[in-house]
Parts: structure tokens; C-alpha cells; sequence
């Protein structure tokens, strides 16, 4: 593509050069991936500074560079306000504009958007649509499973990879946009058909100043969807028994279609059984009434499988498909996932690592089990050090045990982490043992028939992240061993 042609998007920019003849091979925002004849974006990260690196860029190649303020290089350097914004919006064109071209679904919120964004590909792929997600585990177009590095990519993979997906024939996708994406400007210029939105409770509170600043970044994907009255209609898909709710119906443009228990809800569940392994309830929606019957347990899978028929229900997938769905799904990998290696006492691997969710997962653990509750749970280094105390006390508050262990550490010293968590703590009934090797065991080793260990924090996380480095480490594969060497010295 002509540099002239990539730069349509902008009205004001500065060059010194001339660039008219200039042709594009590709964008590139990280210095080391620069080949030949790509233009390079200078991002003033949180790091380091993209702009100390266009010299590199240059002698990899790059025909020109975009950056902030003036820098000495033979090649073109086109100046522009904001370069995070330009990427978003060079990185559309270049692409073509993917998101035009799919059903884009948009998931935010503190918990639940993993979970959500599986269920409506199950949905989805029920229907018969060829799908993409993108999100914390995996990126997924069709049945082929990319690694990924963030929740939301930054605007370059993004644009990239929907791109991908729309040569793959895919028609729905289904993305998590955390808050940080919203804030960082990764989605700017995504057509989002639908955007949903699970709960708000406290997380992330080292990167957002306050709780509203969080709530303010959530509600950019309600404000940011797009205007397209006329063509497609678009739909925002909100938890009406959440806080959060007004606020998010007033930010955008939109209808909105509401879900919750609240009989004012559009989308709601009556006679709602929460058994020890299943949860049956009447659905009630705008279009008729299905009962669900779910593999899935607790009151929060009620709320997501509200949330994902409600959005289903927004594109127009039958009632009978969101029902047959449900019905056959298995929830999602580190997702509330049981260890089973034929042992008499529960073994769970969940996610949780927020208050409320840690909270969520050990009541519902609490309504099955007739012996005692052992949590083991730690909290990650390098984020927010508010979540440290609200976890252990409710991994206290709810549990007969908690054993405190390392989650990620990251750069932080694991021992304060435990301190954080454990200071001034009233309750007795913890322990701290750092290795979580040595805290899955322990837990392990104390548990009679009906008893039921709940690891908390990594769900499907196959490594630990100390200092910079990750090793391998995997709850479920930890527990299984300690099972079988516990089942072992019974016989
Ligand atoms: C705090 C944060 O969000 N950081 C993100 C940010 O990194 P950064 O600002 O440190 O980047 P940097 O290293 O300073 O680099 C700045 C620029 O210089 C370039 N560079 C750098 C080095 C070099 O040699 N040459 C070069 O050109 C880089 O390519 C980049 O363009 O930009 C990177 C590229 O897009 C992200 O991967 C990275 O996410 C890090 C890994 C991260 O941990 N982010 C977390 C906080 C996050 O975003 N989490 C949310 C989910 C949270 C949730 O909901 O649970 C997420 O969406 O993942
Ligand atoms: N609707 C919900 N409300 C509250 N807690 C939930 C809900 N759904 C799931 N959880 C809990 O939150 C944990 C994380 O769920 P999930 O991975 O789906 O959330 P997420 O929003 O994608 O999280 P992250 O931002 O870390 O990617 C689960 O393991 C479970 O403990
Ligand atoms: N996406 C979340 C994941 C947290 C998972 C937990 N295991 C931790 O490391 O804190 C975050 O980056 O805050
Ligand atoms: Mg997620």
C-alpha cells in the first residue's frame, strides 16, 4: 500500500519530506520485528520509549517512521499528536477494516468475560457460524489455537488478527476488552455489534486511580461502539442488578437489553434450583421461555448464562439453540474445573483472583459440601496490593482453612505479598506456606471423604511467573499428582 493512501485516515499530520511515492509493506510498533519497508510507529510505552528505537527501525529497513516529535533519520518522519491513537487508526486501514466485516462482540467487566466470551462461541457454533475469540487463554479462529499475551492485543495485532479471521470466513467474533485496553486505546475504531457487560467490583486498583476511574474505562465500550443506526443495528447487553448499570445505559447510544434475577430485567431467571452439580432455572426473555439445565454451578453461572443468552438472543439466535447449548457445555478450562482422579473428597481449580470472585466460588463451594473447605490461595505480585487483605478475609470468612501461598510473585518479594495479605487478619484459622507446591499438598493431605480443597488464583495458567521468569506450573496437573501419591498410600 502507498504511504499516501495508508495515511488517508489522518487529517493533520507534519512531514518534512516528501513521501509520495512511498510504498508500505507493513506496519511495525516494535523495533525488533522492523523488515523492510515497514512503517514504524513509535509508542511511548510504560517501559520504555518507542521514539529511542526509530534508529533501529531505520537500520532494519523501515521507509518511514511516525512519531511524536522530531527525530534526525534520513527516512520520512511523519509527526502526529498521538501516536497510540494513529496506530489504532493506520492499523484499521491497513487492514481494511475487519470489524466491518464480522459480527463483533464486545465483553467487559471485572469477572465473567472468559467464561462468557465460551459460552457464545459455543452458542455460536451451535447456530452453525463459523466463529474467533479472543481473550485471556487463547486466541481461536476456527479450530485453530494462536498464544496470546494480553486479554485485548494492542491495535496492531488486533486489526491483524481480525483481518485474519475475516480470510478465514469467520462470522462472529467474540472478544474480552478489559479495562486496560479500553484506557490504552487497543479497541479505538472497532465496530463492535453487540457490547456486554458482566459486573464491577474491585480489581486493577494499582493501574486505575479509583474504582469510578475503573467504571469510567468500562463504560468507553458502551460510549465507543459506533454509530450505525441505520445499517446494522447494535445492541449493549447490561447487568441491570449491577451498580454499574445506569451509568453504562447512559453511555451509550444504543438499545440496551438488561439481565439479572431483578423482575425488571428483560432477560431473567425464575425458580432457580443451584444444586451441588447442576443449576436449573426458567429464563425468561423477550421473544419466550426456556428452562435451562446446566452443568455449570453457582449464582454467577446463572448471571453468565443470562449474559450469553442475552446476547445471543441480540443476533437473533433461536431460543432453542441457546438452550441446547447450555445444556452441553462444560465450562471453561481453570474455570471452577474439577480434579478427579476417583478420590472420596472434591478437588477444585478456579480463577478466582478478586474478592468477589474468591467470594462467589467458596459460598458455592460451601451450598455441596458437607465436610470442611480448604482454600489455597495467594495473590499476584505487581498488581493491585488493595485486593491482598479483602482475599485472605474471605478466603478466611468462608473456608475452615486457608492456606496463604505464592500466586505470580512477578517482581515482588513473596513473602510481603503473604504479609499483605495476612496483616492484621483476625481470624486464626490460616497458614502460610510460600511454595504453592507444598500448599496444594498440604491441603490435600488433610482432606477426609467429603472434604473439598479449592484452589484459587490460576485456573488455567500453566506457569508461574517469578521475578521475569516463567516456569512451568499447573494447579490441576499439581493436584493430580498429590491425589494419586495420597490415594497410593491408602492402599
Ligand atoms: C501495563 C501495560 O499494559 N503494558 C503493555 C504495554 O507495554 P509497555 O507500555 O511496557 O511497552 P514498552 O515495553 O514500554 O514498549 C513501548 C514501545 O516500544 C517498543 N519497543 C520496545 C523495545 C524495543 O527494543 N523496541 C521497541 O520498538 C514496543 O514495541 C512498544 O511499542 O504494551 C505492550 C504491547 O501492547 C503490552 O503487552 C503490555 O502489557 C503487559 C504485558 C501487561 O502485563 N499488561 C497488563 C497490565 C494488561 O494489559 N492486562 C489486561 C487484562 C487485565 C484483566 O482484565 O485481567 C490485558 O488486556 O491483558
Ligand atoms: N459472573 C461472575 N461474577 C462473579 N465472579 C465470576 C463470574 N464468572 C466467573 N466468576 C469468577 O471469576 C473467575 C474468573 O472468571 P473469568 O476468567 O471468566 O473472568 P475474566 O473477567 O475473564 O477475568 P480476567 O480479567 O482475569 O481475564 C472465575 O474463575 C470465577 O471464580
Ligand atoms: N489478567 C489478570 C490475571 C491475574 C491472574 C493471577 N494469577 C495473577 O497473576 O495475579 C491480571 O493480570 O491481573
Ligand atoms: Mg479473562
Amino acid at each position: 500500500m502507498k504511504l499516501n493512501q495508508l495515511l488517508k485516515p489522518l487529517k493533520f499530520y507534519q512531514c518534512a519530506q516528501n513521501i509520495n511515492d512511498i510504498e508500505v509493506q507493513g506496519i511495525e510498533m516494535d523495533s525488533r520485528q522492523v523488515q523492510n519497508d515497514d512503517l514504524f510507529i513509535c509508542i511511548d510505552g510504560f517501559t520504555v520509549d518507542g521514539h529511542d528505537f526509530a534508529q533501529m527501525a531505520e537500520e532494519k529497513g523501515a521507509c518511514a517512521v511516525i512519531a511524536e516529535r522530531p527525530l534526525s533519520l534520513t527516512i520520512p518522519v511523519i509527526i502526529v499528536n498521538d501516536t497510540v491513537k494513529v496506530l489504532a487508526q493506520l492499523a484499521n486501514q491497513y487492514y481494511d477494516y475487519p470489524s466491518e466485516k464480522m459480527q463483533l462482540i464486545g465483553v467487559t467487566g471485572t469477572n465473567g468475560k472468559t467464561t462468557l466470551t465460551y459460552l457464545l462461541d459455543e452458542i455460536f457454533q451451535q447456530y452453525g457460524d463459523d466463529t474467533g475469540l479472543l481473550g485471556t487463554i487463547q486466541m481461536k479462529i476456527g479450530k485453530e489455537t494462536y498464544p496470546v499475551r494480553n486479554t485485548t492485543p494492542d491495535s496492531l495485532f488486533l486489526q491483524k488478527s481480525l483481518h485474519k479471521m475475516v480470510q478465514n470466513d469467520v462470522d462472529t467474533v467474540m472478544m474480552e476488552v478489559s479495562s486496560h485496553a479500553l484506557d490504552l486505546g487497543r479497541v479505538f475504531g472497532l465496530d463492535f455489534d453487540i457490547a456486554v457487560f458482566t459486573n464491577l467490583s474491585q480489581d486493577h486498583l494499582d493501574y486505575h486511580k479509583d474504582m469510578d476511574d475503573y467504571l469510567r474505562a468500562k463504560s468507553l465500550l458502551f460510549a465507543q461502539m459506533g454509530n450505525q443506526y441505520h445499517n446494522r443495528k447494535k445492541l449493549a447487553v447490561l447487568n441491570y442488578d449491577d451498580p454499574a448499570y445506569s451509568l453504562l445505559a447512559r453511555s451509550t447510544a444504543h438499545e440496551v437489553l438488561t439481565y439479572g434475577l431483578d423482575e425488571r430485567a428483560d432477560v431473567r431467571a425464575k425458580n432457580v434450583s443451584l444444586r451441588p452439580d447442576r443449576t436449573i432455572f426458567d429464563m425468561i426473555t423477550p421473544i419466550g421461555d426456556i428452562q435451562i439445565k446446566s452443568n455449570l454451578v453457582g449464582e454467577f453461572s446463572v448471571y453468565n448464562m443470562l449474559a450469553a443468552a442475552s446476547a445471543a438472543i441480540c443476533a437473533n439466535i433461536p431460543l432453542e439453540t441457546v438452550q441446547k447449548s447450555l445444556s452441553l457445555t462444560n465450562g471453561v478450562p481453570g474455570r471452577f474445573e474439577p480434579v478427579q482422579r476417583g478420590q472420596d473428597f472434591g478437588v477444585i481449580v478456579d480463577y478466582a483472583h478478586t474478592p468477589d470472585s474468591l467470594e462467589n466460588v467458596i459460598k458455592t463451594v460451601k451450598t455441596f459440601t458437607k465436610g470442611k473447605i480448604y482454600v489455597v490461595v495467594g495473590c499476584g505480585g505487581d498488581r493491585d496490593k488493595g485486593k491482598r487483605p479483602k482475599m485472605a478475609n474471605v478466603a478466611v470468612k468462608y473456608s475452615d482453612l486457608a492456606i496463604f501461598t505464592s500466586d505470580n510473585p512477578r517482581t515482588e518479594d513473596p513473602d510481603q505479598i503473604l504479609k499483605d495479605m495476612t496483616t492484621g487478619l483476625e481470624a486464626q484459622n490460616f497458614e502460610v506456606e510460600q511454595d504453592r507446591k507444598e500448599a496444594i499438598s498440604k491441603a490435600i493431605q488433610l482432606c477426609n471423604p467429603g472434604d473439598v480443597v479449592m484452589i484459587a488464583g490460576k485456573g488455567h495458567e500453566t506457569y508461574q511467573e517469578i521475578g521475569t521468569e516463567r516456569f512451568t506450573f499447573d494447579d490441576r496437573e499439581i493436584a493430580s499428582n498429590m491425589i494419586d501419591e495420597k490415594l497410593k498410600e491408602r492402599f
